[in-house]
């Protein structure tokens, strides 16, 4: 059977609505399960679900794109022309292994350029009712006391892993890979990923802050955005504390570790993409927690935005080169799931515009709420420092760690 069978026909209605503060809606009380991207541009959150794609294997992103493009071609739109409804979200898993999902809302409040939308998306024939806007009054209850816990390694087993990486890199196995690791939150009450989102999107503002599927994070890598086939990357590769961005600047091993991370997407995009514009030279990208070596790519696509994202996944940011033996290498010395941490996460419109950020700074909700596994990685060169590499990863945790009310230590902060 193709992926394309029985896919629904969809009832959507698009009303302008009196702008509010997203920030306050994605933390309000509400029964129906939500997700959201919150920007300081766009802001999209849903609630419900009126049809979800599920994906498994490769070619995750270009396969769920076709899906949507057939699904938001045969939609039945009224109201208001002023947004491009049919809208998703979606999140796909790093290793083809882990299924993806588009989901369609059955309610969304959106906020494009300053003008607020309510869209109701429903399948023909249901006649469920859609759920209405929460209350943004009424934010839900925190998760209570949390503590953490290890992960898949203990600190001195990940060391261990980095010296043992370090080692191979040096030898010649690769160039770079990108190693990850894990702590586990637990929570007295259950975490709601909109509390946690809303957290999120406080503190760090100038990224994108996600919740799809019970993931939710605050990235500050975007990995495809697509308007009107005017496509937009953001390459981070290179990280120093927060205050250390002239050392940053000067590292040698950092703008390698950069220049790789780039060198994979201008591989990616050159075969789908007109004028290509690379600068020569990365950025510094200041964050809370972080510092970054960051470069702004630019390029003409006439592909969705899930399209171009599936061509960039993995990059050498989140992967290694060569790409291939990277994997192979996260795959043999890892020892761990990551799950849909690294893959892209973000949502689309029935034109294929839409943003696919890459899935970091982030956790994986349980299905009861009581943890959260939290995730984060480094890119690994053969001059990279295991010590070093161990508190990067503990300063790209501690944004989620925050919002959840643990320390960088993992103890509790309130
Ligand atoms: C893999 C992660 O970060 C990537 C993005 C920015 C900087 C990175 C680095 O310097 O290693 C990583 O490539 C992560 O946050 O888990």
């Amino acid at each position: 059977m193709s992926d394309q069978a029985s896919l629904p026909r969809l009832r959507v209605h698009v009303r302008p609505a009196t702008p509010c503060d997203p920030i306050d809606l994605v933390a309000a009380h509400t029964c129906a399960p939500v997700n959201a991207w919150i920007s300081e541009g766009d802001v999209v959150i849903g609630w419900g679900q009126a049809w979800r794609i599920e994906v498994a294997g490769a070619d995750q992103c270009r396969r769920a794109s076709g899906m949507w493009q057939a699904i938001a071609a045969r939609a039945r739109v009224s109201g208001e022309a002023g947004v491009a409804a049919p809208l998703c979200f979606g999140s796909f898993g790093f290793f083809p292994d882990t299924p993806g999902a588009l989901i369609v809302p059955r309610t969304l409040y959106c906020l494009f350029d300053q003008r607020a939308w309510v869209i109701e998306q429903s399948v023909e024939g249901s006649d469920a009712a859609c759920p209405p806007l929460p209350d943004e009054r009424g934010a839900v209850e925190g998760p209570g006391s949390t503590r953490v816990r290890d992960g898949a390694h203990s600190r001195t087993d990940y060391l261990a892993i980095l010296t043992d990486l370090i080692a191979r890199l040096r030898a010649g196995e690769a160039r770079k890979v990108v190693l990850a690791r894990d702590v586990v939150v637990e929570a007295e009450a259950p975490v709601r990923p909109g509390w946690v989102a809303a957290r999120l999107a406080r503190a760090y503002p100038t990224c994108w802050t996600y919740a799809v599927d019970g993931l939710v994070g605050a990235t500050p890598e975007m990995l495809a955005e697509v308007r009107d086939a005017h496509l937009y990357t953001r390459v981070l590769a290179g990280t120093a504390g927060a205050d250390d961005a002239e050392a940053l600047a000067a590292s040698a091993k950092d703008r390698r570790e950069h220049a790789l991370a780039v060198d994979s997407v201008r591989r990616a995009l050159t075969p789908l993409c007109e004028h290509l514009d690379i600068p020569e030279e990365p950025e510094i990208l200041t964050l809370p927690n972080v510092t970054h070596l960051s470069s702004t790519v630019r390029a003409i696509a006439r592909v969705t935005s899930l399209q171009a994202a599936g061509a960039l996944h993995p990059t050498a940011a989140v992967c290694g080169t060569p790409t291939a033996e990277a994997a192979e290498i996260i795959a043999q010395i890892e020892e761990m799931d990551r799950g849909r941490y690294a893959g892209p996460v973000g949502w689309m419109d029935s034109r294929g515009n839409g943003q696919w950020g890459i899935a970091l700074r982030c956790g994986i909700v349980s299905e009861n709420g009581l943890s959260v596994r939290v995730l984060a990685g480094g890119g690994i060169m053969p001059d990279s420092e295991p010590e070093r590499e161990f508190a990067e990863t503990q300063a790209k945790m501690l944004p989620v760690l925050a919002a959840l009310g643990c320390g960088e230590n993992g103890q509790q902060t309130g």
